[in-house]
Formats: C-alpha cells, sequence, structure tokens
C-alpha cells in the first residue's frame, strides 16, 4: 500500500484508563470484528492478562479503515504493554509508530505512567493526540482533564478528543483523527531491507512468530534474513497480518506492519528491538535504540518436593522458549537443596513466571527473597557481580560496593505527601523534584535504590495513599552503598536461603522486623524454636516460637471420625508449602517475610 494512506500508531495509558477497551472498541468500529465475534477484550489474549486486567505483552493489528473523505486507510495497532517491568518493549513498540493516543481518564487524570509513557513518546518522535476517555461518568472533569494534560504533560490539549471508549461515543472522532493529525510513514521500499523486531514468541504449531515494523525495504515469502544483532541467517517461510485473525499475504514493504515465521527455532534468537535485513543485500546498519534486555531483580526458585527438580528445569526451559526476557540457571542450597537463580525484569514479571509454574506445570514452589545485583570492587582491584547473597564475598576483602539506583515519578494528592515522604525516606529515598501540577495535584521526583523497591515499596505507596498515587520508575544509575548481609539462624543454624543484602543503617531495624515477622509466620512445632538475625558473628535480634503443648488430635480423641480426618487434611494441606529446614517446618511465606515486614 501506498504508504501516504498508512498510519501506524500506538495507545498509551496509565493502567486502568481504557486502553483495552477503547482497543476492542477501534476493532469494531472498522469492521475488524462483529460485535458478536468479539470477545471482551481481544487483545489481552493470555489468561493471565486478563485475570490481572494489564496488558503483558504486546500486539499489533491492522484495521481498514474508510474516512469520511472516501479514502481507504490501512490502520495499524500496536498495543504496547502496560507495566513499567516493560518500558524497554513499550520503547520499541513506539519506534515503530508515527503516533499515538495518549488515553487519560476523565475521572483521574494525569498519573504517573501517563507521564511516563508519553515522555517515552515524544522521545520517540511521535505525534500525540490525547484522547479524554470514561465522559460518561458523572465524576468525569473535561476541563480539567484538559488542563493536566497541558500542565503536566505539556502537550496541547486544544485537539484532545473526549470519548466513552465504553459505549462508543465519540470514537468515530478518534478515527478521523488518526488519519488527518498523525503523519505517514516515511520510508523507502526500494532501499535495503531494515525491519525492527518489537514482540516475538513461540507458538507450539507455527514455531517463532516475530512482529515486526518495516522501516525500510521489502520483505517477501522465501526471502534469505539476517538478524543484524547476532548475524544469525535465516529463511522466510511465511509472513502476514493480524486482523486480528492471522492473515498469510505475499510481501510487507516499507511502512507496513506485519508478523513473519522463518527457520527460527529458538525465540531467544529474535532479541526485540534488533534489525531484520536482506542476507544478500543487507542494510549498512541497525536502525537506533537497541538494548540487550537485563535482568534487574533475582530470586532462587526450589520445589517443595526435591524430586519434582528436574520438572522445574522442564518447565523454566519450556517458559523461556516464549519468553527470553527471563534466565535461570542452577543454584544449591544447603537448606533447600536443588534449585535455580532466576533473573527478572521486575517484580511483576517475577510473579507472573511464578504463578504459571505453578499453575501450568503444578508446581509447588518456594521463592526466596528478591534481590538486585550489586557490584562489588575487592580490595584486591577484581570486580565481581553479585545477586545471591550466599555468594556475597568475605567484608574484608570489600573495598565498595555499588547499588542499583531508579529514578521515580510518583503522582499524588496533597493530603498524602506527607505519608509518602516518610516512606521515601525510610526507603533511602533523595529528593529530586517537587512539584504542583494542579493546586491539588503534586508530582515527586526521588532517586531510590532499586532494593528498596523490589521489597514492598510499591504495597506500602498504595496503603499510605489509600491507592491515591501512582508511581513509574526507571533505573538511572548507582549509589556506592556500605551493604551487608544478614543472616537468618533458625535454632542456631543458619539457613542460607533466607539471607538477606541490607543496606548497614538499617540493618538493625530490619533485622528485628524480620525475625518479628518470622515468628508469626513460622507455625508451632513440638518443641521451641529460636530465630536470629546476624551480622557476621554479631546477633542483632532474636525472637521465640514457643512449643506447642498439645497435639490436634488429642484434643478431639474420642470424638467423631470425620472431624479427625478432616483435620487431618487440614493440617495435611498447611504442609504442602512447608520446607523441613533441620528439624523445623518452615512455610514459604516466612522465606518471604523480609517482604511483608511493613503489613502490620
Ligand atoms: N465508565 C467507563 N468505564 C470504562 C471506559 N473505558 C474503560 N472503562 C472501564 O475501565 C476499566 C479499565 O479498562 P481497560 O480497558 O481494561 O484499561 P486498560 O488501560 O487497558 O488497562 P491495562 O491493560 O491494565 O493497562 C474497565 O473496567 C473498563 O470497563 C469508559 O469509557 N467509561
Amino acid at each position: 500500500m501506498d504508504p501516504k494512506y498508512i498510519r501506524n500508531f500506538a495507545i498509551i495509558a496509565h493502567i486502568d484508563h481504557g486502553k483495552s477497551t477503547l482497543s476492542d472498541r477501534l476493532l469494531e468500529m472498522t469492521g475488524s470484528l462483529t460485535a458478536r465475534e468479539m470477545q471482551a477484550q481481544v487483545l489481552d489474549a493470555m489468561d493471565l492478562e486478563r485475570e490481572r486486567g494489564i496488558t503483558i505483552k504486546a500486539h499489533s493489528v491492522r484495521m481498514m479503515y474508510t474516512a469520511r473523505d472516501g479514502q481507504t486507510y490501512q490502520l495499524n495497532l500496536i498495543d504496547t504493554p502496560g507495566h513499567v517491568d516493560f518500558s524497554y518493549e513499550v520503547s520499541r513498540s513506539l519506534a515503530s509508530c508515527e503516533g499515538a493516543l495518549l488515553v487519560v481518564d476523565a475521572s483521574q487524570g494525569v498519573e504517573a505512567q501517563t507521564l511516563a509513557n508519553a515522555y517515552l513518546a515524544i522521545n520517540n518522535g511521535l505525534e500525540i493526540i490525547p484522547v479524554i476517555n470514561k465522559i460518561d461518568l458523572p465524576s468525569a472533569d473535561i476541563p480539567r482533564t484538559k488542563e493536566m494534560i497541558e500542565q503536566a504533560v505539556g502537550l496541547p490539549a486544544d485537539h484532545a478528543v473526549p470519548v466513552s471508549a465504553k459505549t462508543g461515543l465519540g470514537v468515530d472522532e478518534i478515527l478521523e483523527s488518526i488519519v488527518h493529525l498523525l503523519p505517514h510513514p516515511k520510508g523507502h521500499s526500494d532501499a535495503p531491507l531494515q525491519a525492527l523486531i518489537f514482540d516475538s514468541w513461540f507458538d507450539a504449531y507455527r514455531g517463532v512468530i516475530v512482529l515486526a515494523r518495516i522501516i525500510n525495504g521489502r520483505m517477501y515469502k522465501g526471502q534469505k534474513i539476517k538478524l543484524m544483532s547476532n548475524g544469525k541467517v535465516f529463511d522466510i517461510e511465511n509472513l502476514g497480518v493480524l486482523t486480528p485473525k492471522p492473515v498469510e499475504i505475499e510481501s510487507l514493504s516499507a511502512g507496513e506492519v506485519g508478523f513473519f515465521v522463518a527457520t527460527i527455532k529458538n525465540v531467544a534468537d529474535t532479541k526485540i528491538g534488533d534489525t531484520v535485513t536482506d542476507a544478500n543485500h543487507p542494510a549498512t546498519g541497525m536502525l537506533p535504540g537497541f538494548e540487550d534486555i537485563k535482568s534487574m531483580v533475582f530470586a532462587g526458585l526450589y520445589t517443595v518436593d526435591s524430586h519434582e527438580h528436574t520438572l522445574l528445569r522442564d518447565a523454566l526451559e519450556k517458559l523461556r522458549l516464549n519468553d527470553s526476557s527471563f534466565f535461570f540457571e542452577p543454584e544449591s542450597s544447603a537448606a533447600l537443596g536443588f534449585g535455580f537463580r532466576c533473573g527478572f525484569l521486575g517484580l511483576l514479571h517475577m510473579e507472573i513466571i511464578q504463578e504459571r509454574l505453578e499453575r501450568e506445570f503444578n508446581l509447588d514452589l518456594i521463592t526466596t527473597a528478591p534481590g538486585v545485583r550489586y557490584k562489588i570492587t575487592m580490595t584486591d582491584g577484581s570486580v565481581l557481580e553479585v545477586d545471591n547473597p550466599s555468594r556475597w564475598p568475605d567484608v574484608t576483602s570489600i573495598e565498595k560496593i555499588e547499588e542499583p539506583i531508579i529514578t521515580a515519578m510518583i503522582m499524588t494528592n496533597e493530603e498524602y505527601v506527607g505519608g509518602i515522604l516518610k516512606l521515601v525516606e525510610e526507603k533511602r529515598g533523595k529528593q529530586k523534584n517537587f512539584e504542583y501540577i494542579t493546586p491539588t495535584r503534586v508530582m515527586l521526583t526521588y532517586e531510590l535504590p532499586l532494593n528498596e523497591i523490589v521489597l514492598d515499596f510499591y504495597d506500602r505507596l498504595k496503603s499510605v495513599s489509600r491507592g491515591y498515587a501512582s508511581l513509574d520508575y526507571h533505573l538511572t544509575g548507582t549509589w556506592v552503598s556500605p551493604m551487608v548481609k544478614m543472616d537468618i539462624l533458625v535454632s542456631g543454624e543458619p539457613v542460607d536461603a533466607l539471607s538477606i543484602i541490607v543496606h548497614r543503617d538499617v540493618a538493625y531495624e530490619r533485622g528485628k522486623a524480620l525475625v518479628h515477622k518470622m515468628k508469626e509466620l513460622i507455625p508451632r512445632q513440638m518443641f521451641e524454636v529460636a530465630i536470629q538475625a546476624a551480622i557476621g558473628s554479631k546477633i542483632v535480634a532474636r525472637e521465640t516460637v514457643t512449643a506447642i503443648r498439645k497435639n490436634v488430635i488429642a484434643k478431639c480423641y474420642g470424638g467423631d471420625i470425620s472431624r479427625k480426618r478432616k483435620l487431618l487434611e487440614k493440617q495435611k494441606e498447611g504442609k504442602k508449602r512447608m520446607k523441613r529446614i533441620g528439624k523445623v517446618d518452615i512455610p514459604q511465606e516466612a522465606f518471604l517475610a523480609v517482604l511483608k515486614i511493613g503489613e502490620d
């Protein structure tokens, strides 16, 4: 198609502002799907996505739209993941577009992710159309939302489109705006092929499927292609577009978006942000912006039943086929046996993987507390990267430790600022900016250690702000910090899988809170159990779980048999997620006690 009649765009929004609902409405209005064909929210296809109500993977859909001027346009909607863990994927999706719809909930206004996503779009040079959504709600305030878009985001809002994605009101105006306000793609079909990969996954029937935007040149069936980041060469077996049903076509040319299937066996070869070129007539350079994705959050995964260890390995391998952004390697723990050290993009990503392992592979897992990767310079000048507390070197050989730092944007209402400032201070934050966006809305910018964020920051923020704060962050550097390893001893024995890395200045408090929480989480046993926190040989906190006096069955001795069985069954259920360490049964929650410290 003549690029003049193509529009590639993304929808960006803060979580729950209506991105998926609007996508569905656009599909419906362009006849891509009839209302009847339409299951609720087609674009969020994965089960987990639907349950959690968030978009995890980016997809793209081609729609044909005949505008009021009578011309038919090809609109490619490129979906973006809706969570900070996936911001690199978001940026690559945006790099595949010329424009974006910035959806803002008219009853909530601009939130942290609205801003973060808008900045990503602006940095990628996109034209932005503000869309003010949910105008059917009684609490919708269009003038105020416009004002916030102008003041907080810095975008003109006079051409903002007020809509209700739910009822469809105003959505046809969005289609007209896309056609008339967004620029068309500018590539050259006769130049050597350069296609940007913005998503890929493994399909059990078709193999690796790659979504790409053709920036220059042409892609066709039978073509020999080269992936420029690793130089690997493959043959294109077929290609097509999602409408959202996959429809095969013969070729894709500059400006278009589609999928291709090549002789690629391993999804890890298709890196997001990579450039695909023609192996026989290669382009001179890669498209800008490519990065190798790095894990930010690390944790150990173990099976409750040590016989299931190979099942866990197989499951991890299967999941990795579909998601090349997490990594794992074998590790062993004196307490937990054989397991895997895993690296994730962020906490949500970790939870998703964990949940899939349990749900799809039926595994009972023990997860150790998530942590980050430290760069340690040793006194002999060598440099180590350590993400596992059990590999922490001896203190006497450490010269300096650098920890990863994020810059966080927090948007909230004035009345919650006090509580939030207290929280960020406790989390070792440094204020960078404090700004009133409107007379009652505040934007705080802070530098914070990633280590503190992966613990319980997000939940704590939600609770101090009663949900009226939004957070967005990205990695921006490192601090040199006096971190120490804190060991936890159960009945006098250190349990390696419970060790954590903490800042020296908060170690004492953290230790106290941690053993206190563990005391609540470890069930009483037939004997007394001491729980201690120690730094080196120094005990910093201690609690005792007292012994049980009677056993459960004795209580109903002589009672009816079904009650007795029920009790036994209940005990068994409770045991499922316990790991016996020495003589003590420790439940899964206790391994994550550090995440629950602030919860009382
Ligand atoms: N009243 C009203 N509700 C809406 C409208 N648009 C979306 N919603 C509701 O708002 C909620 C969130 O909508 P989604 O479309 O799932 O939001 P989203 O931005 O896609 O969320 P993520 O995918 O998690 O980023 C849902 O309960 C929708 O039914 C609207 O125009 N009016």
